[in-house]
């Protein structure tokens, strides 16, 4: 068996049966992987899809065929885009080789392209925990495409910085970057704000107005808050990327636009949608792609990291004597709910940095009083959620995100340990 011959050679090796299953588990592997794929076990997969598998990760691909001859001209294809094939039989003294040389491959392209974090607005996004380093892999991989991105959290969590993210990372990064915020105006100014309008199109329209989405041809069009738009308002827009035009209050001229959607909200949009209050016909078409951005009382791992980057963001702006945080301070930190997430770290935080008159900010410069506030208790289930989510969270860490060893160490089978992560929003679903 080539598992048996490559495991002899001393490489830790996984076995999955699908591509499907195998680019949940890319998603967290360590970016020196080499992967294998069996060619012929290709054959029923949309070619789509292979490309968009071998392409998707930062992992060198070898493929192994049991006939070269007999591969043409679908195999053929794939093979181009693999960095190696080989046949079976195989020496292993060949296998060895061939092995080494696309490992060499991986640390270099593991050192170039570091798929782990995000630059943007002059912070990098970094995290500790497996289910935001998926999210970090996400934003790159979706970078060439057009899918429609829809980012879900708590307010405060980052939702928009992602989207610039989202935009920066893109192929549209040289368009422009449109934030709508769908809450917060009127039916009639918000329908205007989106669409434009003709000169004389109401009382007040003095003249001509390019809308937002038009404004956005050829970048990204970011509607936050999307939870919030009127119903009448989600038929136009919803009109707007089935056909890619729209028209301008009042004119009946269609114009073509190329955007980019990436939409944002806090509210739960599956019971917007069984109110009657959100159309599934819309969700379906924004959430492509979704990403669950967590509470901030979720990242407790990130807390330290977080508050650092923050530390020296701001210490440099502001007139500051503290050269960082006391490790009270820390461990306060880790301790609060963060009813306003990352936004309000940021402001206690900036606050402390000016306020502060010793070497190291101390607990108390941070205006926290009570860690119990703003926090209701919690039901047994959410109890019971969180602590299960932290246990799979923390054993993926401790095994570096592999999920067989990960599943063996919490005594339940790789299918069992998938379908919990999975239900965390930890990886993603097929
Ligand atoms: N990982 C991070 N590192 C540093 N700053 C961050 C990070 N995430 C968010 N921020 C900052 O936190 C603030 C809030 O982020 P953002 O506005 O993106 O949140 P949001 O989820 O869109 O909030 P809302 O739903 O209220 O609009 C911003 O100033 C942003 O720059």
């Amino acid at each position: 068996m080539l598992i048996d011959s490559i495991a002899s050679q001393g490489w830790a090796t996984e076995c999955y049966e699908s591509i499907y299953t195998a680019d949940n588990v890319m998603l967290f592997s360590k970016l020196d992987s080499i992967g294998i794929l069996c060619i012929q076990e290709l054959q029923d997969i949309p070619l789509k899809d292979v490309e968009n598998f071998i392409c998707g990760n930062g992992i060198i691909w070898l493929g192994v065929v049991i006939d070269i001859q007999a591969e043409q001209p679908r195999g053929a294809h794939i093979v181009r885009l693999l960095d190696g094939v080989f046949s079976l039989p195989i020496d292993g003294s060949l296998l060895g080789e061939l092995l080494a040389n696309a490992y060499r491959k991986a640390l270099i392209k593991n050192v170039t392209h570091n798929i782990d974090s995000i630059h943007v607005d002059g912070i990098i996004l970094k995290s500790y925990m497996p289910e935001l380093k998926r999210i970090f892999r996400l934003i790159h991989r979706v970078s060439d495409s057009k899918a429609p991105v829809m980012i879900l959290g708590e307010s405060g969590t980052g939702k928009e910085l992602i989207a610039r993210a989202i935009h920066d990372q893109s192929t549209r990064c040289a368009g422009p970057f449109i934030a709508v915020n769908c809450g917060g105006f009127s039916n009639d100014l918000i329908q205007s704000e989106l669409f434009g309008h003709e000169k004389g199109a109401f009382t007040g329209a003095t003249s001509q107005q390019v809308g937002h989405i038009e404004a956005a041809s050829g970048g990204t069009l970011f509607l936050d808050e999307i939870g919030d738009l009127d119903l009448h308002l989600q038929v136009n827009l919803l009109r707007f990327l089935e056909s890619n035009s729209i028209q301008r209050l009042s004119s009946s001229q269609e114009i073509a636009v190329d955007v980019r959607i990436v939409s944002a909200t806090h509210v739960d949009l599956d019971t917007a949608v069984e109110r009657g209050s959100f159309r599934l016909d819309l969700l379906h078409r924004l959430n492509t792609v979704v990403i669950h951005l967590p509470p901030l009382r979720h990242r407790r791992a990130d807390i330290e990291l977080l508050a650092n980057q923050v530390f020296e963001r701001f210490s440099s702006r502001y007139p500051c004597r503290a050269r960082g945080f006391h490790r009270d301070t820390i461990a306060l930190m880790k301790s609060y709910h963060w009813p306003g997430n990352v936004r309000e770290m940021l402001n206690r935080i900036k606050s402390a940095i000016v306020l502060s008159d010793s070497d190291l900010i101390m607990p108390d410069a941070l205006g926290i009083h009570n860690t119990t506030e703003n926090i209701s208790p919690p039901s047994l289930n959410e109890v019971r959620g969180a602590a299960e989510r932290q246990l799979i969270t923390n054993i993926l860490i401790k095994n570096d995100n592999n999920i067989a060893r990960s599943a063996k160490e919490m005594g339940v089978s790789r299918v069992t340990f998938y379908r919990l992560a999975k239900k965390h929003n930890i990886i993603k679903g097929e």
